[in-house]
């Protein structure tokens, strides 16, 4: 998020916005406005020089009137609170709009995943659970991957919670490697289920997907497989993705006026997202700055990075040309660049519908784990395919009705969900 934005006021505001509209009583908008719990606490880990080193973790749970909180655990070294309230806020209208029964959560470590080796990484996962597995669980809470953890750090952690709880529980946590409890199709999961909602959203708008182009920011694992999903499903074209280098501490577009292969720059890309600009150029990539992306003439933007990066600054290069935006990061688009994007009349697939993917199959996940039956990686796509397309109508529906914006409809869907819940539980 950029220094001006808060994630969390971000999030409330979006909620205000709605609630207003919706006539929300006060008492429910007190409610949802703030998270029901949060954990704040201290991971002291040995590092491989012997030194102890603390880290600070956080696991917030927003609500939990649909279902078990649920949401991914970010690594990342500008991890604030008030990002992951946002996120866990985020993580219940999303779950909510899936049609999932799960509630929304969302843990954090303020830590560069990059600079530890793979056995302090191990220790800090296995001290992440034993400061929290009291408040999470398959019937609780149950985290996931997110921003700088992978599937082998889900298996750590579900290890540690097993022997601490005393039984294996694979269910406590989802996005663990496929062979260690986990689902085939997680790993793409994210990145599909934004190309299925583009598909959907093209279909409604009579736009023709094997005539478009695309350019997306970020390279880590969202990005990475909705660019596959682009040219392989939907046959169009990406023009550029972005990546953030380590090692010059800026970020990149790379592009290519023929059209990228994701296959081959997955291929020169390391475990952070971060491309080899040189084997890239020497393969006929252009190299360009880091908000070239952006500014491309393409038809669609996937901003699939971080937050607040198309904002009041950057909103201003985004081309006439560009008719929709499907956000697959997590509050990409602040609120003063939406209601630029919405003056402008270019289409928003909102984020909390356009990457619902990842935990929709983190929900199959978990249902695999209770039944210790997995199913194929078709049965888990077409099933993710069938949810999403499901969630996109249900809130096109309402844009279309009620003439809103895309995201103030899937807020519509997402808090009368929850409401109805909370109200069937007696606790409003
Ligand atoms: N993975 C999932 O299943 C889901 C992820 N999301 C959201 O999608 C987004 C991406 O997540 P994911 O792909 O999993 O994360 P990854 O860590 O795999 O990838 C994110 C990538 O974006 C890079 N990046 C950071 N800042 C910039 C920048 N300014 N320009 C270009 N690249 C940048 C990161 O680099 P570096 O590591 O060097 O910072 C990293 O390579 C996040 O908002 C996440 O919350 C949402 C739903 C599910
Ligand atoms: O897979 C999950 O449970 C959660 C993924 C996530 O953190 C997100 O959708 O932002």
């Amino acid at each position: 998020m950029n220094a001006t934005t808060n994630a969390f006021q971000m999030a409330q505001q979006q909620f205000d916005q709605v609630a207003n509209q919706l006539n929300l009583d006060q008492q429910v908008r007190e409610y949802l406005r703030w998270p029901l719990r949060e954990f704040h606490f201290r991971i002291p880990v040995r590092m491989d020089n012997g030194l102890i080193r603390v880290f600070n973790g956080f696991r917030v749970q927003h609500n939990d009137a649909i279902g078990p909180c649920k949401g991914g655990i970010r690594f990342h070294p500008s991890e604030t609170v008030d990002t992951v309230r946002a996120l866990a806020t985020w993580m219940t209208w999303k779950c909510a709009v899936a049609n999932i029964p799960l509630g929304g959560g969302k843990g954090g470590v303020i830590v560069d995943p990059a600079t530890l080796t793979n056995s302090e990484k191990e220790r800090l996962c296995r001290g992440y659970i034993q400061q929290v597995w009291r408040e999470i669980g398959p019937r609780q809470d149950v985290p996931a991957p997110d921003v700088g953890t992978t599937p082998q750090m889900m298996g750590w952690m579900m290890d540690e919670y097993s022997k601490l709880a005393g039984e294996y529980t694979p269910g406590v946590i989802t996005g663990k490697p496929v062979g260690g409890g986990g689902s085939l199709g997680r790993t793409e999961a994210t990145g599909y289920g934004v190309i299925y909602n583009l598909r959907e959203a093209m279909q409604r708008l009579k736009i023709d997907p094997s005539k478009c182009s695309a350019a997306i920011q970020g390279f880590g694992n969202v990005a990475q497989y909705a660019a596959i999903g682009f040219t392989e499903l939907l046959k169009g074209k990406v023009m550029a993705v972005s990546y953030w280098d380590r090692d010059d501490r800026t970020g990149y577009t790379v592009s290519n006026a023929k059209g990228i292969d994701p296959h081959f720059l997955m291929s020169i890309t390391d475990q952070y997202g971060s491309i080899n600009k040189d084997k890239a150029k020497a393969e006929g990539y252009q190299i360009e700055d880091a908000n070239a992306w952006i500014t491309k003439d393409v038809d669609v933007l996937i901003p699939a990075a971080i937050e607040g990066q198309i904002n009041a600054e950057t909103v201003e290069l985004i081309s006439d040309k560009v008719r929709i935006i499907a956000e697959g990061a997590n509050g990409p688009t602040t609120l003063e660049a939406d209601e630029q994007v919405k003056k402008r009349g270019v289409f928003m697939v909102p984020d909390f519908l356009c990457n619902a993917g990842g935990v929709t199959v983190s929900y199959f996940e978990s249902v695999q784990n209770d039944m210790n039956y997995y199913w194929t990686n078709k049965e888990v796509l077409d099933r993710l395919d069938d949810k999403i397309t499901t969630a996109f109508h249900s809130v096109y529906e309402v844009y279309e009705k009620e003439h809103v914006y895309m995201r103030d409809a899937a807020y519509m869907v997402a808090i009368n969900r929850v409401v109805k819940a909370m109200q069937l539980r007696g606790w409003i």
